[in-house]
């Protein structure tokens, strides 16, 4: 077992946790310093997006405490525990590393000094563990992360707006029944707002003697940059009740974050607060991108240009640059659950007119995906019937292969309640079995063939077999790999099997991606090697250089069921759809409609396209569509 890490006050004094059920403290503003909490081990429950990027960090900075991660899904944990090969999310840049030193530990290696001596720097333990073992996780834990998913819900009171927190109920219920006491739970999940309240109380239920406190800690990462998020966030809220012990919990909390984050980015505010700040930071992001996307309808009406408009705003710094891009509307799993959430409060709280204002950010989301698909139909001659669709781009975002609640779902299902002949998908990130179980879910696209009986889906594994013989391609996710640039030495895809699965994620490519424009990976390299300095090592004994470090893999066995259920990414992260190619493939004119503005339309004409881009008139057709 790792070292004790040993959380103190100033005063060095020393107090539990209250009953649950005991009377709070007069006042909030009593000592908040009198605490001392000694936290040696972390459980937390949830190995998804958010529960395993966020415990690997924690571990990496933390040396000295265990940290277990639990999930019920027996695949998921079996891949945490795999060869790197076959490692989760290996599109985060920089987790697969950070995973291997934490659960592997470290080899001790020699460091050469300035004046070329040299000294061992000592091997590291390993202090991260993934399991099935949910009740042996929590029962050891001093604080338990609770990192399980909150869909809308699907079906009862509120379906279709309000979160669905039955799992995170059920994981309550573990904790209740196992922690032990002095427990701190921690609610990393998105939750509607009074849930720390009602998990408080659940608790107390289930096992009134039981010490506990909860604090509210949401999670602002954003896919494919989990890792520098979590090394760098803007801020850390830590919801806490206003009592001396909650006090306590959230100084515990703190100090585990202060091990790698500036103390004056942590917010310690109350859980409503907590609660209420995660929804509305993701409102306020998706109705940036609703506010843009309106105006982006106008400019393809009027003439200006979107891209202009754009600069304009964002160099206005009360505006500021970010989440002003123009598409065809935002996906991902959620933007549109945390603003139903939202809404779902508000409505529930009488006050209708704020939740129709937020209602309103999903209704321009729908239309924008509408209005792009009517651009579709119209430039191909008012119809789709034996016409062939190539639709470029599966993931809700670049740099991920997440799909979940992408708005390309729903441009094919638009596209599908017309005669459309054929539609065919590439994505250079998305795991085709993904792309394919999509479509057959219920509710997939399938569902859309009754409308359209003879239409014809299909999944490609590269660009030009999908865009063989189509009648206009249609570019949905921004990837990188879809851009059309000025550069003649660009390399493109002679065989894009030959840059196949794992390439993110092995050591080498860690370092090679380095150079490339991954600011996530230049983060994590120029933070470890801040930490190569005495005084940081000090401070908090945090491993440093993993690159030098890292443990030989043992190679897979020869019945591995994830050899044998190889995922399939067709193109790697640093080679371009050669547009030159895909111009001697589809049908004249050469139509291509630009999703989320990729492509240099200059270039894209030189090579004979006729290109409609978001934002951006027509100059193919004066007439509004
Ligand atoms: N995905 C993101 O980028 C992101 C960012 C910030 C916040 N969030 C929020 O974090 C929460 C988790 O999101 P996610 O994307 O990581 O979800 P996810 O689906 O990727 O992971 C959730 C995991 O929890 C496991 N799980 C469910 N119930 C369990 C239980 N009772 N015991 C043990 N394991 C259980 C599931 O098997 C799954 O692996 C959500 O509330 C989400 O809104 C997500
Ligand atoms: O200017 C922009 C920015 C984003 N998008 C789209 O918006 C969606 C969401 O993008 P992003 O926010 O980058 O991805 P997520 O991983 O969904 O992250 C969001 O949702 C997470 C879950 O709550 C939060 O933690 C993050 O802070 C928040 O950014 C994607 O479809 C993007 O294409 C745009 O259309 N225009």
């Amino acid at each position: 077992m790792a070292q004790a890490k040993h959380i103190s006050d100033p005063q060095g004094k020393k107090m539990s946790c209250s009953k649950a059920g005991g009377s709070p403290p007069p006042s909030v503003e009593q000592d908040q310093s009198s605490n001392e909490m000694d936290i040696k081990n972390i459980c937390f429950v949830g190995a998804g997006h958010v529960g395993a990027p966020s415990a690997t960090v924690l571990a990496f900075f933390n040396p000295a405490l265990h940290i277990n991660v639990v999930d019920i899904s027996e695949a998921l944990v079996r891949r945490w525990n795999s060869n790197s090969r076959h490692l989760p999310l290996n599109d985060e840049q920089g987790l697969c590393d950070l995973v291997r030193v934490t659960r592997d530990g470290t080899l001790p290696t020699l460091l050469w000094t300035d004046d070329d001596g040299a000294m061992e720097r000592p091997g590291r333990k390993p202090n991260l563990v993934f399991s099935n073992d949910v009740k042996g996780g929590v029962r050891e834990a001093d604080m338990v992360f609770l990192c399980v998913e909150t869909p809308t819900r699907s079906e009862g009171e509120g379906a279709g707006m309000a979160a669905d927190t039955g799992s995170l109920e059920k994981a309550v219920k573990d904790v209740a029944r196992w922690a032990k006491e002095g427990v701190i739970v921690v609610l990393k999940s998105t939750v509607p707002v009074g849930m720390a309240r009602r998990v408080r109380e659940m608790i107390s239920m289930i096992r009134p003697t039981l010490s506990f406190e909860v604090l509210s800690n949401p999670e602002f990462l954003a896919e494919g940059e989990a890792v520098r998020n979590l090394l760098e966030p803007d801020r850390v809220l830590i919801g806490l009740s206003m009592t001396s012990t909650g006090h306590a919990a959230a100084l515990a909390l703190a100090d585990i974050y202060t091990t790698w984050i500036d103390q004056e980015k942590i917010q310690k505010i109350s859980n409503t607060s907590a609660e209420l700040a995660k929804l509305t930071a993701n409102a306020m992001l998706a109705q940036r991108i609703s506010s843009i996307n309106t105006i982006s309808a106008i400019c393809e009406r009027t003439g200006a240009e979107i891209a202009e408009v754009q600069t304009a705003l964002g160099s206005d710094n009360r505006i500021g640059a970010h989440f002003l891009q123009a598409g065809i509307g935002f996906g991902g799993s959620c933007f549109q659950k945390d603003v139903l959430n939202l809404v779902h409060l508000a409505t529930s709280l009488d006050l209708r007119d704020a939740g129709d204002y937020w209602l309103q950010v999903l209704q321009i989301n729908r239309f924008q995906t509408r209005n792009f698909v009517q651009r579709v139909i119209s430039r191909l001659d008012g119809s789709l019937a034996d016409k062939k669709v190539a639709i470029f781009g599966w993931t809700f975002k670049k740099g991920t292969s997440d799909a979940r609640e992408t708005r390309s779902f729903h441009v094919v299902k638009e596209l599908l309640k017309e005669p459309v002949k054929e539609i065919t998908i590439f994505d250079p990130g998305c795991d085709l079995a993904d792309i394919r179980a999509a479509i057959r879910s219920p509710g997939g696209l399938e569902s859309g063939k009754s409308e359209c009986p003879n239409s014809n889906v299909t999944v490609h594994d590269n660009p030009y077999s999908a865009c063989q013989e189509a009648d206009a391609v249609l570019i949905l996710t921004d990837w990188e790999q879809f851009r059309c640039l000025p550069d003649p030495e660009r390399p493109s895809v002679a065989n894009p099997k030959d840059h196949g699965v794992g390439a993110a994620s092995s050591p080498a490519s860690y370092i090679s991606l380095g150079h490339t424009a991954s600011s996530g990976v230049r983060s994590i390299i120029s933070k470890l090697s801040i930490r190569d300095s005495p005084e940081q090592n000090d401070r908090s004994n945090a491993f440093t250089n993993p690159l030098g470090h890292l443990k030989p893999e043992l190679p897979c066995p020869a019945d591995c069921r994830d050899c044998n259920n190889k995922t399939s990414l067709p193109m790697s992260a640093d080679v371009q759809v050669d547009w030159k190619r895909v111009s001697t493939k589809v049908k004249s004119p050469g139509w291509v409609f630009d999703g989320r503005n990729m492509v240099n339309v200059g270039e894209m004409q030189k090579l004979g396209f006729r290109v409609e881009a978001i934002g951006k008139a027509s100059v193919w057709e004066s007439d509004a569509y």
